[in-house]
């Protein structure tokens, strides 16, 4: 168990490595952890299951408030559903991941799912590392550790590609394939970062890490050194 209950924010783009190394430091320091970008993902599933036209926000926001999104926060088996339903695996599709912007720009869908993130965090008797995009600046402006991780389009691209063929980990092959992802990856910082609700950006307390020539077990260590930095002052 960690020495004391500590909430850790972890920000930043897509591909910089918040999901790993969060679920990691998790695991490592006995914490619990959430995947805010997952909740994003689980509303926006059940809206297009549903049929709500995701690119009008009033349809959007009248019906945020009907789906119940439950987190599981076990790093080592973390778990999402939609009204019972495990949605892990279909969130990570491209119908989603096309529309999961817009959905979480509208400002009824953010309060939401800002209250449930609150109240998961509040319950993390051991701490909690909390991953997304506004925890630093949002939704846990407390936070005891906050960090911004960046990296590289390039790298980011290469990372999300080698995962999506199941070969993370290795150089991505298949130069349009990469070129395609970075785009995608892109359009959807733009559209993240440009929302007028609470946007993906670094909180101004926040240490920032360059993960593009790091390994995961270096970011990992990085942030486990601020954690327990933090437990010392
Ligand atoms: N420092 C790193 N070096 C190499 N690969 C990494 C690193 N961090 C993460 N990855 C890999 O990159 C991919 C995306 O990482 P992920 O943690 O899902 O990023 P994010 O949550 O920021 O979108 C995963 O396949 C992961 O294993
Ligand atoms: N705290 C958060 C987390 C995610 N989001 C939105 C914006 C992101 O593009 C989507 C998906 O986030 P997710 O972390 O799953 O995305 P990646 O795994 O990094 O590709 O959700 C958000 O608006 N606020």
């Amino acid at each position: 168990m960690a020495a004391t209950p500590v909430v850790v924010a972890i920000d930043g783009p897509s591909g910089t490595g918040k999901s790993s190394t969060s679920k990691a430091v998790a695991a490592r320091m006995g914490m619990r952890y959430l995947d805010t970008g997952a909740q994003y993902r689980a509303i926006t599933w059940w809206m297009l299951h549903a049929g709500v036209d995701i690119d009008d926000p009033r349809a959007v926001a009248a019906a945020a408030g009907k789906p119940s999104i439950v987190s599981g926060t076990d790093p080592l088996a973390p778990t999402i559903t939609v009204d019972g339903t495990d949605v892990a695996a279909p969130i990570r599709g491209e119908r989603v991941t096309g529309a999961v912007s817009a959905v979480s720009a509208v400002p009824e869908v953010r309060t939401l799912i800002t209250e449930l993130q609150r109240s998961i965090a509040a319950q993390a008797d051991g701490g909690i590392v909390v991953e997304g995009r506004d925890i630093g600046t949002t939704v846990l402006p407390d936070a005891d550790v906050k960090i911004f991780l960046t990296a590289s389009p390039e790298v980011r691209a290469a990372r999300r590609s080698a995962e999506v063929s199941g070969r993370a980990g290795t150089p991505a092959a298949g130069g349009t394939d990469v070129a395609a992802t970075q785009a995608a990856l892109l359009r959807r910082d733009a559209a993240d970062s440009g929302r007028k609700t609470s946007p993906l950006a670094k909180a101004g307390d926040a240490t920032e890490v360059d993960t593009s020539e790091l390994t995961l077990e270096q970011v990992i260590e990085c942030v486990v050194t601020l954690i327990e930095e933090r437990g010392r002052r």
